[in-house]
């Protein structure tokens, strides 16, 4: 399907976000054309979220989440904040249902410009990470890296926010912690069979946690709202921390409820960049003062 899609180039807390506008069109974003937005320095991204048309009556939109690696992702907290910013700057709507390959999601901006995502319900059976083999008490897990007898990173909680997590707990500074060689490793080990999210947790208080993460199919991020999720629900799940977090990922604060009826709700901001329009097929775009002499401004 040929032409360009208008997007909005965004972030969640410095969470790289491509916001693509597919409502119309059948085709979807291709991965290569996903790889090569993220080897251009201008829109290098962490996830794209493509808004295309609903798939379910009672729903917006349905939103594919597609990783810098070109691999698709169940959930995106941030990203989904950017949608919610992106599509009530269009209409007056400010509460949204969407549909993700995960299910069903519900979100809200409100008056002060934070919006809210119903992350949904934090799964831990093993076979929901999934995991590749059983672990009963997954507040817990057997896994270690560094030295045999004495690990850098142990012993694991893991959950799914419909996507996979790992979130170690440390006692210093999560920034003293090697991610960026130790991420990759604990991404792909075969204990993932999805690969996985990484975490790092340091719990500062009952209220709070910090929280730096290396994302399944982006590497390091500035923030990643489902694993605030995963690292908040887990804290509470283990005794660290109550049910209400507010969790600091390298861009910023966010907060995060475990609700009573079990699903657990993220509020954070969202910033809008710049707008262009790009190839779904190839990843060619431009910004939108050059798209303006076409009428798309
Ligand atoms: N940045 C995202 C997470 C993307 C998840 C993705 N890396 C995966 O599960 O493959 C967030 O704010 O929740």
């Amino acid at each position: 399907m040929a032409g360009q899609v208008q997007f909005a180039k965004m972030n969640g807390l410095g969470n790289e976000i491509i916001v693509a506008d597919m409502r119309g069109r059948a085709d979807r974003i291709a991965p290569h054309a996903a790889i090569a937005l993220d080897h251009d320095p201008a829109t290098k991204f962490d996830q794209i979220m493509a808004i295309h048309d609903p798939r379910t009556v009672g729903t917006e939109a349905y939103i594919e989440i597609i990783n810098s690696d070109g691999s698709q992702a169940q959930a995106c907290g941030n990203g989904m904040r950017c949608v919610v910013q992106a599509l009530s700057a269009e209409t007056d709507k400010r509460a949204f249902t969407f549909e993700t390959i995960a299910g069903i999601l519900t979100a809200q901006e409100h008056a002060d410009g934070q919006i809210s995502v119903d992350m949904g319900i934090p799964r831990f059976d093993w076979r929901d990470i999934p995991l590749a083999e059983p672990f009963h008490d997954t507040r817990r897990i057997e896994l270690q890296i560094g030295p045999i007898d004495a690990p850098v990173l142990h012993s694991p909680s893991v959950a799914s926010m419909g996507n996979p997590h790992a979130i170690f707990w440390v006692d210093q500074d999560v920034w003293t912690y090697d991610l960026e060689r130790f991420g990759p490793l604990l991404e792909n080990h075969p204990i993932f069979p999805e690969r996985a999210n990484i975490s790092i947790a340091h719990v500062t208080s009952r209220n709070a946690l910090t929280l730096r993460t290396w994302e399944r199919g982006a590497g390091l991020t500035r923030a990643c709202g489902s694993a605030a999720c995963a690292a908040a629900a887990s804290a509470a799940r283990t005794g660290r921390t109550d049910r209400t977090v507010t969790v600091t990922v390298p861009g910023g604060p966010l907060l995060i409820e475990w609700l009573d009826n079990d699903h657990v709700i993220m509020t954070g901001p969202a910033e809008w960049e710049f707008a262009g329009s790009l190839d779904p097929q190839t990843g060619a775009w431009q910004r939108e003062e050059a798209a303006s002499s076409q009428g798309a401004a």
